[in-house]
């Protein structure tokens, strides 16, 4: 994984105070309401064609009036910030663009960038970055470069109103944060419940629940998702249609779960005239049945695997950005269980049913005290018409912000690196991708070792010749003893415990200036190692501009820790390598195109 997210319902981490005093507020407050324009905007954009990016943009003249507004219809048209440009005319010139989030380039054009810069915009705020890492950016650093003052929430104003309007700018594009940071699409469980909490009569009767009021809310949470799923048994029960009937816009795709394969042949969802069906279900199911299925035009997808998280990996890589889950109790649990779910929906309609065996929106979860219980997350409340919609997350939105360990020292060693763009190479173990810069790779290397003579001796791994240094140079038979055991040893996992363990159980057989001199030590053994095999040195270059971190979840001195609280030492040296590399290149390069 190349980018680190910090995962965080809490407020947002905001750097720096722009301005202070009544003025300070008084922009802020200012720069949310358009802000939270552009996220209404963006809502408008939402399910209007298959869902995609939610853009929208605002541009206010100086005296805070708003002079044109914008928002995407889909992937394949004008951006938001052309058609707010549009509109604005000449009012544009000496403006200020809101964007709810950075935006993207997808004709390859730079059209957004573009009609910013020519209209003559002064200052551009944006809400969030892009979350593609690709995209990352880039407009930013173009808007800044072409003089615009680019101002994004959460890194250069400090306030609560506008820490509330770079939340609203999240969820605008949930599932599109979602895709950047997960494998799974943003999955949105919705039920409808009678008030004792039942989802359908004993019977299996379950129409309607809820009122015709919420059920059009249930059409438009239908036309911003990507597929709409529901399981087996719902299919035999309901014989349901889900469509989004709300007269506009995107209609998912429907999904059925079924394990069985054992399904009614007359069914609504096999009418694929208007929108497709797709049918997941066990390897080897009912094959006659595929075959008929297949007849009807419904597309039938056979997993080893039947379960949420299988099915939803796969949606992922089919490109779908967000499911709504519309099944019963027991394709909930498991949905659940396998924490593909991120949000809830319910409608609870002011009914009782009653019936021990009715069923409720979500089976077996195997909790068995209430203090297991989930708790949702940002939940809201809202009538819609007779009944109660609550509304809550189950995960937290991821936040963008790169968690970089030592975030200070780190720009310090190498000033490319930007703590808000720069994605995040992880390493530890030698079979990860970049598992060559573990001290543990089996690539020896030639080091003097310091004892008596000065010659250089072959050490198996990085790991051996830094924990043999620890006992260098001691006076003491048991001492040199160790570092030729360290060096011998078979492995480097056997080095390091040798090491570890011996200046744990005899402190007196390490070197006084241990604490003094390992960081150099360590410097040095990889400064060798990355002369040594040039297609490590290129590996490492490659990494240019990406923040190294060795993802030790105990080491805290050369590892990252686990939330980014470890020093990062083994991260930082390879950096600081990097930087010499990439400086000594450079020279060179400058002393050949000038002979
Ligand atoms: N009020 C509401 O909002 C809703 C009410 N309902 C009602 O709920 C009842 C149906 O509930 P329920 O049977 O729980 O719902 P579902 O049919 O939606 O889900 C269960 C079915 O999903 C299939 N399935 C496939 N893989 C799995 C898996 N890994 N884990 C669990 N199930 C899997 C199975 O189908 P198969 O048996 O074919 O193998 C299973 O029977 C009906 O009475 C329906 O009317 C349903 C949806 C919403
Ligand atoms: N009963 C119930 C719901 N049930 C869900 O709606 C599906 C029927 O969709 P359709 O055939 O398109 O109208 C049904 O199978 C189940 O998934 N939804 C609600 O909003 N309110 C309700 O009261």
């Amino acid at each position: 994984m190349a980018l680190s997210l910090r995962i965080s319902s809490s407020p947002l981490i905001c750097r720096a105070t722009l301005a202070n005093g009544d003025n300070g507020r008084n922009h802020h407050a200012k720069d949310a309401a358009f802000i939270r324009r552009t996220v209404d905007l963006a809502e408008m954009s939402a399910g209007l064609t298959s869902p995609h990016p939610n853009f929208g943009c605002v541009i206010a003249t100086s005296s805070g009036k708003v002079a044109g507004e914008g928002y995407l219809y889909a992937q394949g048209t004008k951006p938001a910030e052309a058609l707010a440009v549009e509109a604005a005319g000449e009012f544009c010139r000496g403006s200020t663009a809101y964007l709810n989030m950075e935006p993207g380039d997808c004709h390859g054009d730079h059209a957004a960038v573009s009609a910013l810069v020519q209209a003559g915009i002064e200052r551009v705020v944006v809400g969030i970055r892009h979350p593609l890492q690709h995209l990352r950016g880039s407009a930013i650093r173009e808007l800044r470069s072409q003089g615009i003052e680019v101002n994004v929430l959460g890194e250069d104003f400090e306030s609560k109103v506008l820490e509330d309007a770079r939340k609203s700018c999240l969820l605008v594009n949930a599932p599109l944060i979602h895709r950047a940071c997960s494998r799974v699409p943003f999955s949105v469980l919705k039920y409808a419940m009678t008030l004792d909490g039942k989802i359908a009569a004993s019977s299996g009767h379950a129409a309607w629940i809820s009122s015709k009021l919420s059920r059009t809310r249930v059409f438009e949470l239908r036309g911003g998702s990507d597929a709409v799923i529901v399981g087996g048994n719902t299919v035999r029960q309901d014989d349901p249609r889900l469509t989004a009937r709300h007269g506009q816009g995107h209609t998912p795709t429907r999904i059925v779960m079924t394990q069985s394969l054992d399904l009614p042949e007359k069914a609504h969802l096999w009418d694929v005239s208007e929108v497709p069906t797709i049918i997941v279900t066990q390897r080897g199911a009912r094959k006659s049945f595929q075959k008929f299925l297949a007849s009807k035009g419904v597309e039938v997808v056979e997993f080893d695997m039947l379960n949420p998280r299988e099915v939803m990996e796969y949606f992922h890589l089919r490109g779908y950005l967000s499911i709504l889950w519309e099944c019963g109790g027991t394709l909930a649990a498991s949905a659940i269980s396998s924490s593909v779910i991120h949000k809830v929906v319910a409608f609870v309609a002011p009914k009782i049913i009653g019936g021990r065996n009715a069923p409720s929106p979500v089976g077996e979860l195997g909790m068995v005290e209430m203090t297991q219980a989930l708790n949702l997350m940002d939940v809201c409340y809202e009538q819609v018409g007779p009944d109660m919609l609550v509304t809550g997350f189950l995960q937290p939105i991821p936040d963008l912000i790169p968690v970089i360990p030592s975030e200070d020292a780190t720009v310090e060693i190498d000033p490319s690196v930007n703590p808000f763009e720069s994605s995040i190479i992880f390493f530890y173990k030698t079979w990860d991708l970049y598992g060559s810069f573990s001290n543990f790779s089996p690539h020896p290397i030639r080091m003097p070792c310091g004892e008596e003579n000065d010659d250089y001796m072959t050490w198996p791994s990085v790991e051996h010749y830094y924990q043999a240094n620890k006992f260098v140079g001691v006076e003491n038979p048991m001492a040199h003893d160790c570092v030729e055991k360290i060096r011998t040893a078979r492995s480097p996992e056997e080095a390091a415990l040798i090491g570890r363990s011996t200046l744990r159980q005899k402190p007196e057989l390490v070197r006084s200036d241990w604490e003094d001199v390992k960081i150099e030590v360590m410097y040095m053994a990889l400064k060798c190692k990355f002369s040594t095999y040039p297609h490590l040195k290129s590996m490492l270059l490659s990494t240019a501009g990406s923040v190294l971190v060795e993802s030790s979840p105990h080491d805290l001195f050369w590892g990252g820790g686990r939330e980014g609280e470890g020093l990062n030492y083994l991260g930082r040296l390879l950096m600081q390598l990097r930087s010499e590399y990439l400086e000594d290149s450079s020279v060179s390069a400058e002393n050949t195109s000038s002979t």
